[in-house]
């Protein structure tokens, strides 16, 4: 006799989309939370992140409004509004992930650690449960890189950023991924210092094309840039913190955030009772995210790592995740994740948007038949009338022009993603020949599109038909 049909650990973005889809389907849940409903998306990630970028592009926005021929005095920053703007954006959007809301729904919410006794049962708040189908989404958490005297200082991470009494008078932040950037450039425009050491270059993974243009608005942000510096130690000093890199620079601090990187939540869940494989990337599954050991299991969200794809830590991958697992474990149907549409986009002020793979990844699988069109924000009307226009539309097609990759770098990238996630694997022609609303920032996708077909139709070719064509009455 089993307790439930499925089994769902952690009530983050993906637990809960593959319980909301189960129970929906009339199907018996338990969902298994030990820390908040909602996860780090609503409580330490993408929420609070955004809800701090608004405060920030507001502030940053008062203190250009000179531009317009809008006179403001400078910005005063009320540390305890933001706070209050960014507690009241969890609070409205909590009620969707509550356990009330579950409970309503006919899922049994338990709020407890789980961990798993055998391939097929789960042990929490002190009972057992056996299930039919268990989904683990216990999520990641940020990683804790061996600096040398990292365990004697205080340091932040995303969970403890967010509740700060007040602001840091001087931020060093230390990776520059999405998390730190974004958590820079709020800061910075909220009145704080912050320095940014990154042992690479900015936003890495994205098309060095788009780097210029953030790198720039960064340092006017007054963000302290170390690309290529690696933290050599850090240690206590006085109220604050000392970080020294490895050129021996010295940086003094308030508060040190870590942003390099995530690590999954593999400790206490009792994976090798349960038999289900694991690395410290995630839980091993197939592209239809079971694990590779254990028939009755599968893996959502930051813990899976599907094999060929690696994990990917992004809200809108747990959805897709929850969809793949609802047709796969629930329907039985064939299912296969595939990342070749995957929008990410990073938030900052230009914001980077990356759709599908960029041509570097797309050149390291082999792929040599690419075609590049660009088309800069510089001739993009709305964004000349907003006086914002600094940036790219970068397109990478194969040579009948179906769509493989985009990337933005400008204001609000990430409103164009879901265009081009639309577009991704069809000819650009749909896009150039698409008719779009005159001004919007968009017009530069359709542009770029049209670049595609620009040099065609200036051939030879065209210019003799047309020749012939004029003539005729
Ligand atoms: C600062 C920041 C900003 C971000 N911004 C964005 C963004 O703008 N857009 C975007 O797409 N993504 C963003 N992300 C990423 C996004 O937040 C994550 O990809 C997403 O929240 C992962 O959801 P999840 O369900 O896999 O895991 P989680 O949200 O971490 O949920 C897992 C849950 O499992 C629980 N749990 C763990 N172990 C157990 C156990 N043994 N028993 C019971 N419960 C357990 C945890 O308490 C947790 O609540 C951001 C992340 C951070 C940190
Ligand atoms: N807007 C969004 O969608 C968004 C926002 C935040 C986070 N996220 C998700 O969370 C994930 C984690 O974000 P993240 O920024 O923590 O990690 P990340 O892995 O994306 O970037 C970490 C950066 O830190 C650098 N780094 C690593 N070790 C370092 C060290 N010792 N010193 C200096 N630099 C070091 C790396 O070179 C890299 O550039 C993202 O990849 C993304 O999936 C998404």
């Amino acid at each position: 006799m089993t307790d439930c049909d499925v089994a769902v650990i952690g009530a983050g973005a993906a637990g809960l989309s593959v319980a909301a889809i189960s129970a929906g389907l009339g199907l018996k849940v338990a969902l298994f939370e030990r820390a908040a409903m909602g996860g780090d998306c609503l409580n330490h990630g993408c929420v609070p992140s955004k809800a701090l970028l608004a405060a920030a592009h507001a502030a940053h926005a008062a203190r250009r409004a000179g531009r317009f021929g809008v006179v403001l005095p400078p910005p005063a920053i009320d540390w305890a509004g933001v706070r209050a703007h960014v507690a009241g954006a969890i609070a409205a959007i909590a009620p969707n992930d509550s356990e009330e809301r579950f409970t309503a729904m006919g899922v049994t919410v338990v709020r407890a650690a789980a961990r798993f006794v055998a391939p097929e049962a789960i042990e929490a708040a002190g009972r057992r449960f056996r299930f039919r189908r268990a989904v683990v989404a216990a999520g990641s958490a940020a990683i804790v890189p061996p600096i040398p005297g990292l365990a004697e200082v205080p340091f932040l991470t995303n969970e403890t950023l967010f509740a700060l009494d007040a602001p840091p008078g001087h931020l060093v932040v230390v990776g520059g991924g999405p998390i730190g950037l974004e958590m820079a450039q709020a800061h910075a425009r909220l009145g704080c210092r912050v320095s940014l050491i990154e042992s690479a270059r900015i936003a890495g993974r994205e098309d060095p094309e788009c780097i210029a243009p953030l790198r720039a608005a960064l340092l006017e942000d007054g963000v302290a840039l170390h690309e290529g510096a690696e933290v050599a130690a850090v240690s206590r000093d006085g109220p604050g913190i000392a970080v020294v890199l490895g050129d021996g620079t010295r940086i003094h601090g308030t508060h040190l955030l870590l942003a390099v990187g995530r690590a999954p939540r593999l400790a206490g869940l009792g994976l090798d009772a349960g038999g289900i494989a694991h690395s410290p990337r995630g839980i091993a599954t197939t592209r239809a995210l079971r694990s590779t050991t254990n028939r009755r299991v599968w893996a959502a969200g930051d813990i899976a790592d599907p094999e060929g794809l690696g994990p990917r830590a992004f809200t809108h991958v747990c959805s897709q995740h929850a969809g793949i697992i609802a047709r796969a474990m629930l329907f039985r149907l064939p299912a296969r994740l595939s990342y070749d549409a995957l929008p990410r986009v990073t938030y900052t002020d230009p914001g980077i948007a990356q759709i599908g793979p960029t041509e570097a990844e797309l050149r390291a699988a082999g792929r040599e038949d690419l075609v590049i069109t660009r088309w800069p924000l510089a001739e993009n009307d709305r964004l000349v009338a907003e006086g914002r226009a600094e940036g790219l539309v970068k397109l990478v097609a194969d040579r009948k022009g179906r769509l493989l990759g985009a990337s933005v770098v400008g204001p609000g990238a990430g409103e164009m993603a879901g265009m081009f996630a639309l577009a991704i694997g069809r000819r650009l022609s749909a896009l150039a020949g698409a008719v779009l609303p005159y001004p919007t920032a968009q017009e530069a996708a359709k542009r770029a599109a049209g670049e595609f077909y620009a040099p065609k139709l200036l051939s030879p070719a065209v210019k003799r038909i047309l020749g012939l064509l004029k003539r005729l009455p």
